[in-house]
């Protein structure tokens, strides 16, 4: 990759910043990391990066068009993960649509005005569903083509990026050459630094050591957050070699790794057990209940729109998302992209663990500064 550049938007994410880290030990000139706010931390560690590639922080909008017609000049490839995900409601629909579809499609235009011939697009295994808790996929695979029928925003706007995406593969550059396109589509991402681990672990946390346990029915494979960063590196590897490009080219890939099959609350448990949490072992409603509840809220908020903006506590999709068997392996990746997982379960799930462990201190520490 000698001589070569790459625009990382949503750098300063959880997912984005570990792709910076590994993108720095390839052999790039230069690497450009966009996001709409950089931690000051996180700043800071750039900053402090020892290689031989040059990384330039920009803090922009991807919505704005300057920014990214700046951000684009003179790159060989664009890695996009900048997103807002939102699964609850309380992001409105229009932010959602806007960043990740017009933001999507404002960098894409902005990849053929630069020239730039490489666009890897972090997509989500949710624009495949799961649409029913019914469903049972337990090997799923690319060639299905399954598709998510939710029209609740996230998703909606996740598959229609992911859509304009693959539709842009083979499109002409400014210059005559052409954009070759690709998406990743992981499953849950977990890790240190996740924000649904960090909200699950708070809540428990104030809730006397107690994890939510509302996704009993769900088995998935959640995935590791190096390891999707890895995927991304070995995507553009891929783009950037003439002998495997052509297989790559227009193509989507779910990306996993061997985090043995569970629910999301028993991933919540087993990194948080050694710290002393434990599931809430409460019975909850059946499953068709909880979805029939859901619905009576939605119409609910429905009723209400004109005068109160109410958000359901939780939705059917979100049942539905939460409850169902989702479980995609990473062969097309492993055949495509040579991808194999960077760490195992046990690596991830201790570095995943100690920083739980840190959360638990930090905790504690706010704790003992109120009671002084
Ligand atoms: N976290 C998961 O479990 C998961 C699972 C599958 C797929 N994904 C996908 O991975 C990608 C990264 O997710 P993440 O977990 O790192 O989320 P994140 O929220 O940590 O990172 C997204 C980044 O995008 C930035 N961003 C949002 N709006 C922006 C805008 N208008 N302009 C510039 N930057 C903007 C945010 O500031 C944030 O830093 C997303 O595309 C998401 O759909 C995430």
């Amino acid at each position: 990759m000698t001589g070569k550049s790459c625009l990382v938007t949503g750098a300063g994410g959880f997912l984005g910043q570990r792709i910076i880290r590994l993108l720095m030990k390839e052999d790039l000139q230069e690497i450009r990391a966009l996001d709409k706010v950089f931690k000051p931390e996180l700043r800071e560690e750039f900053s402090k990066f020892q290689s031989n590639v040059k990384l330039t922080v920009l803090e922009g909008d991807i919505l704005d068009e300057k920014c990214l017609q700046r951000a684009c000049q003179g790159m060989s490839a664009v890695i996009h993960t900048a997103c807002v995900i939102d699964v609850t409601g309380h992001v409105s629909r229009e932010v959602l649509m806007n960043v990740n579809l017009k933001g999507t499609q404002r960098l894409l235009e902005a990849c053929i005005q630069a020239n730039v011939p490489i666009f890897i697009h972090t997509s989500t295994v949710e624009v495949a569903g799961p649409n029913s808790y019914n469903e049972i996929v337990q090997n799923g695979h690319e060639e299905e083509n399954r598709e998510t029928v939710w029209t609740c925003p996230y998703p909606y706007s996740k598959k229609l990026a992911e859509k304009a995406v693959l539709m842009a593969n083979g499109w002409a550059l400014e210059n005559g050459s052409t954009l070759s396109t690709c998406a990743l589509r992981p499953m849950y991402i977990y890790g240190e630094g996740s924000q649904f681990l960090y909200s699950f672990i708070d809540h428990a946390l104030k809730n006397n050591g107690i994890l939510t346990h509302n996704s009993k029915f769900s088995l998935t494979n959640p995935v590791y957050v190096d390891n999707v960063a890895w995927a991304h590196v070995l995507a553009l590897r891929a783009l950037m070699d003439p002998i495997k490009a052509p297989n790559v080219r227009g193509q989507f890939y779910y990306i996993s790794d061997d985090t043995p099959h569970q629910s999301y609350d028993e991933l919540n448990y087993q990194v948080g057990k050694k710290w002393g949490f434990v599931l809430d072992s409460r019975r909850s409603l059946p499953l068709f209940l909880q979805y029939w509840l859901a619905f009576l809220l939605e119409i609910m908020s429905l009723l209400l729109q004109p005068i109160y903006r109410f958000v359901p506590p939780f939705s059917r999709h979100l049942v539905t998302l939460l409850n169902s068997v989702f479980i995609f392996p990473y062969e097309k990746a492993k055949r495509d992209l040579g991808y194999k997982p960077l760490f195992s379960w046990e690596e991830s799930k201790e570095k995943t663990t100690a920083w739980v462990g840190s959360l638990v201190e930090q905790h504690k520490k706010s704790l003992q500064t109120k009671s002084q």
